[in-house]
């Protein structure tokens, strides 16, 4: 079983990098099936599961993609298919947003309901409501969905019930190509919002007010490939800030951006946190003592949901009682077991949970049972006393580059372990990565991750057995 060990205690310093934001790049790869002329090269790619994933859904409708050196280079002239494999489509939310650009670019879709983190029933209606007000004719039936356009999209008027971040992107992309204006009402307001409209627009689009709740698509007759930066992703560098401030650290978060942060980082100043913003950055240095705050979820510019667990990791080793109030889905508590496991107080009523800080932690065998919340039990576990092991790191990969690695350079005791046979089949799935060349990972079977961990010496029981292959990973897909 692969797994996350950590050995808390250790007080972070130094500078970590923040990688391109997922939930940017992944609706930009989708829009790059829009230009029928030209290569996209997309900057700043993280080497994520979900980028990966995305990019065998792109390369089976027939796109050509080559990644070298965190660049994407895409070339979608030829679309050879209107079916996106269900076995890929389940695996993550965000490769449902094909949907929209290819209906504007053939008028035709057959895609399955997408997966993604199990937060909640996750509903597709707003993204279904907007491609129908745009003439689409939509079909559902043993978990497909069909839809097809007799002739190109209309501009329409949409106004959708609740501000979906994907509703928003997919029918932002569709309208693109669409003839006519589409006037985008209650739309989403995130900064991935933001970044795609940038990358339409560079694709010769016409994208008004994106990131505001009116968005205004003037359709054009064709789009063409672009070069377009990936904005730095505001969960990562948030997740960095709350590991630096649950370990009384000091860390430079190189390449935050304040702006896409304000809610995270007002919340931390409330508890004491000091937090330096700059040009490039955030530094974040915490003391001894953390006063507990209240917490609400709300679509940006609220508080995100995406980080609502790794802040109920800090707020378990600050002073006092705190209110997380979750409204964004209504099943994002389920990292408050794990929590438990470490001697947590928590009590959950419906979408608001009771946490009772200040108790120590202590370390546990716990599973990531979301992708953020494998990010919380890591941040909780660098402050717990003794080792704790985080498994369910599928969940991890989808969405951090290295978490393991850029926390062990700012002086974590942690280290990844996959037994062999878990070590063959990651390089297995690697290889068999679609269209990227990729070299398989450099396997080895030394026990070299964590400095402090190799300091231990052999009396630690976490050491590596000889069995057991550690993925020294930095492949390169070319
Ligand atoms: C790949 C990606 O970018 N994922 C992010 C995106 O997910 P995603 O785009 O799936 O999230 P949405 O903004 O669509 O969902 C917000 C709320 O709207 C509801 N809803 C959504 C669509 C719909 O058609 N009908 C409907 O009722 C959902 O159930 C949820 O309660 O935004 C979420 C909210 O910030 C983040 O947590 C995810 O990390
Ligand atoms: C919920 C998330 O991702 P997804 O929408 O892809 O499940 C996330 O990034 O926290």
């Amino acid at each position: 079983m692969t797994k996350i060990i950590v050995r808390g205690g250790q007080r972070l310093t130094g500078t970590v990098r923040v990688s391109g934001a997922k939930n940017a790049v992944l609706p930009i790869l989708a829009a790059s099936l829009l230009a029928t002329e030209g290569d996209s090269v997309i900057y700043d790619v993280p080497l994520l599961d979900d980028v990966m994933t995305i990019q065998k859904v792109l390369a089976s409708l027939g796109a050509r993609l080559t990644y070298h050196n965190e660049s994407m280079r895409i070339h979608a002239q030829h679309i050879t298919s209107y079916e996106a494999p269900y076995e890929l489509i389940r695996k993550m939310r965000a490769s449902f947003l094909v949907m929209g650009p290819l209906l504007a670019r053939i008028g035709k879709v057959r895609i399955s309901l997408p997966g993604g983190c199990a937060i909640g029933t996750r509903p597709i209606d707003q993204h279904l409501k907007g491609f129908e007000a745009m003439g689409a004719e939509i079909t559902l039936g043993h978990g497909f969905i069909e839809a097809s356009a007799k002739s190109r999209l209309k501009g329409a008027k949409i106004y959708l019930d609740v501000a979906s971040v994907g509703a928003t992107e997919n029918i932002m992309m569709a309208a693109a190509l669409a003839e006519g204006t589409t006037i985008l009402e209650n739309a989403a307001k995130e900064p991935e919002i933001v970044d795609l409209a940038n990358y339409i627009n560079a694709m010769g689009g016409k994208v008004r007010g994106a990131g505001t709740g009116l968005i205004r698509i003037e359709g054009v007759d064709r789009l063409h490939g672009a070069s377009h930066n990936v904005i730095p992703d505001r969960v990562e560098a948030g997740t960095y800030m709350i590991a630096a401030a649950i370990t009384g650290g000091d860390v430079f978060v190189e390449g935050a951006i304040a702006d896409h942060l304000t809610p995270v980082i007002s919340k931390l100043q409330e508890m004491g946190v000091d937090i330096m913003e700059s040009d490039n950055g955030i530094r974040v240095r915490s003391g001894a003592k953390l006063k507990s705050v209240d917490v609400k979820t709300l679509p940006h510019p609220g508080f995100p949901t995406d980080m609502q667990s790794q802040m109920m990791a800090l707020l378990l080793v600050s002073e006092g009682t705190s209110v997380v109030t979750e409204t964004v889905f209504e099943n994002r508590f389920m990292h408050v077991d794990e929590f438990q496991k470490m001697n947590a107080q928590i009590k959950v009523d419906g979408r608001t949970a009771i946490v009772s800080g200040g108790l120590p932690l202590t370390g546990a065998k716990v599973c990531a049972t979301d992708l953020r919340a494998g990010a919380a039990l890591i941040c909780a576990a660098l402050r717990a006393d003794g080792v704790t092991e985080v498994s369910g790191l599928h969940h991890v990969d989808r969405g951090y580059v290295d978490i393991t690695g850029k926390l062990a350079a700012l002086g974590a005791d942690i280290w990844r372990e996959e037994s062999g046979e878990g070590a063959a089949a990651a390089a297995g799935k690697l290889a068999a990565a679609g269209v990227l060349t990729m070299p398989a990972r450099e396997l080895t079977t030394v026990a070299a991750v964590s400095a402090a961990s190799q300091s231990e010496g052999d009396s630690s029981p976490y050491k590596r057995e000889k069995e057991v292959a550690v993925l020294k990973v930095q492949p390169t897909w070319a």
